[in-house]
């Protein structure tokens, strides 16, 4: 969801507090809802929301936090964890066959089923591997991240990890697959070349038309969704893009969530928005 006229009308600096205050009533709110005492693990994501998730659990002192791991998804949540004086794990140490008791994250659109581009800070691998690694993945957002379909508002396209060597032919297969101008991310300004992300690899960021919602295209007998019109479903892009030779993980987190499945999901069980007028509003998938 945009800035609306009323909000554009809105000077800069305010816009930039107005977004900051809903990122942090977003995660105080989710910390609130999903933080249980007796939990042990918790999986902490990337990005500049999930600082006010880190600053919302720390805020609970020891008393509630001493007996808990925080289990980051890159280099920036580590040094977070690190410096909220929270305890720091990491996710090759956790016990086979047990799982998270909750992950955080933040997300750069979420669609009206919970389906979730990340990736925008150049962190998706590692992320995903936690959120897959949680009984329940609760991701914490503003309201510009609302969208009824992916790929609405979050016009820079689908963040892809691909392994240097294979970028370019990733980039000819992206663009036969109708995506519009697919490119390696440029570093940041002080890195010549492309951003290098946590694992060594390069990003590729690749924009595709709105993504339809179908549940299971594959199962739903509709032809619209599978790329033939330019226009993909969530899942049959999904599938596609990570079968493409050299890509290590794409940004699309979708299909089911923690508790839909035990092995942990791609999706959150909750997101939670924080909105221009001061309210958090949650969409939730659990029940
Ligand atoms: O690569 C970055 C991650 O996927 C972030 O969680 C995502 O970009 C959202 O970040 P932010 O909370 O800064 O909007």
């Amino acid at each position: 969801m945009a800035m609306s006229t009323s909000e554009s009308a809105i000077p800069l600096e305010q816009q930039a507090r107005l977004v900051e205050e809903s990122k942090r009533s977003a995660a105080y709110q989710a910390v609130k809802d999903h933080l249980v005492a007796s939990y042990t693990r918790i999986g902490i994501g990337s990005g500049s929301t999930v600082v006010y998730v880190v600053e919302a659990i720390a805020a609970l002192g020891p008393g509630v936090t001493s007996n808990m791991k925080f289990y980051p998804t890159g280099a920036q949540s580590e040094e977070l964890i690190e410096a909220a004086g929270l305890t720091l794990q990491f996710i090759n140490k956790l016990p086979a066959g047990q799982l998270l008791d909750v992950a955080f994250d933040g997300a750069d659109e979420v669609d009206d089923d919970l389906n979730l581009i990340k990736g925008g800070g150049a962190c998706l691998w590692q992320e995903k591997i936690v959120a897959t690694s949680a009984k329940r993945f609760v991701c914490v957002a503003d309201f510009r991240k609302l969208s009824p379909r992916l790929g609405t508002n979050w016009k820079k396209g689908i963040p892809i990890e691909v392994l240097p060597m294979a970028a370019p032919r990733v980039l000819d297969e992206l663009k036969q697959m109708g995506s519009h101008n697919p490119r390696i991310r440029p570093g940041l300004p002080g890195k010549a070349g492309a951003i290098v992300t946590d694992n060594g690899l390069w990003i590729i960021d690749a924009p595709f038309m709105p993504l339809h919602l179908l549940k299971d295209s594959s199962e739903s007998g509709i032809q619209a969704g599978n790329g033939d019109n330019g226009v993909w479903a969530v899942d049959a892009l999904a599938d596609r893009l990570i079968k493409i030779p050299g890509v290590a993980e794409i940004g699309l987190f979708y299909g089911k969530n923690g508790l839909q499945v035990e092995s942990g999901g791609q999706k959150p069980v909750a997101a939670y928005f924080g909105m221009a007028d001061g309210t958090v509003e949650v969409k939730s998938d659990i029940g």
